[in-house]
């Protein structure tokens, strides 16, 4: 995913119950005073999602955001951004994954919730 290259979303772990990825927060990557941008947030959600879904596919399938979903809860002003997604439903055309968002201190930074199309493969 080369956006997610640029954007520095780095992957720490990845299997189909749960996938490990980060983000550093850089300045570049701010909206006003030094906040992370809301989009750099649902970039890491949606890269580390994006991962989960794949690996929830049928044999053959491809998939591609259908919908997505992001709460804000607390401001990102240094350190990095953790992700953590796991699968809520494996269906035969929607996937749909939530993404946990954290500070280096554990603390709940925000929640996405995306929808992935599930497009070609052997469905079942
Ligand atoms: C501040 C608030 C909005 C509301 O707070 P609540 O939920 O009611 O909770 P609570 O009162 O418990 O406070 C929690 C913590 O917040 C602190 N705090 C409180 N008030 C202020 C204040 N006025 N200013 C600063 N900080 C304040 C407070 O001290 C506490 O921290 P502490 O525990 O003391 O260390 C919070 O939910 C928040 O920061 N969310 C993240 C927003 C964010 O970063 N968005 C992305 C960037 S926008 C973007 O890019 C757009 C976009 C989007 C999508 C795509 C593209 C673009």
């Amino acid at each position: 995913m080369p956006f997610a290259r640029t954007t520095g979303v780095q992957l720490a772990e990845a299997d189909a119950s749960l996938v490990r990825g980060s983000l550093a927060w850089a300045p570049e990557l701010c909206t006003a005073m030094g906040v992370l941008h809301g989009g750099a947030l649902m970039t890491l959600a949606d890269s580390v999602g994006a991962v989960c879904a794949f690996l929830n596919l049928p044999p053959g399938a491809t998939t591609s955001t259908v919908e997505s979903k992001t709460n804000f809860f607390r401001a990102v002003r240094s350190g990095t951004l953790h992700a953590v997604a796991r699968p809520l439903h494996t269906g035969g055309s929607i996937v749909v994954v939530q993404t946990e968002l954290s500070d280096d201190d554990g603390r709940a930074v925000g929640m996405t919730v995306q929808s992935q199309a599930v497009r070609g493969g052997d469905r079942g």
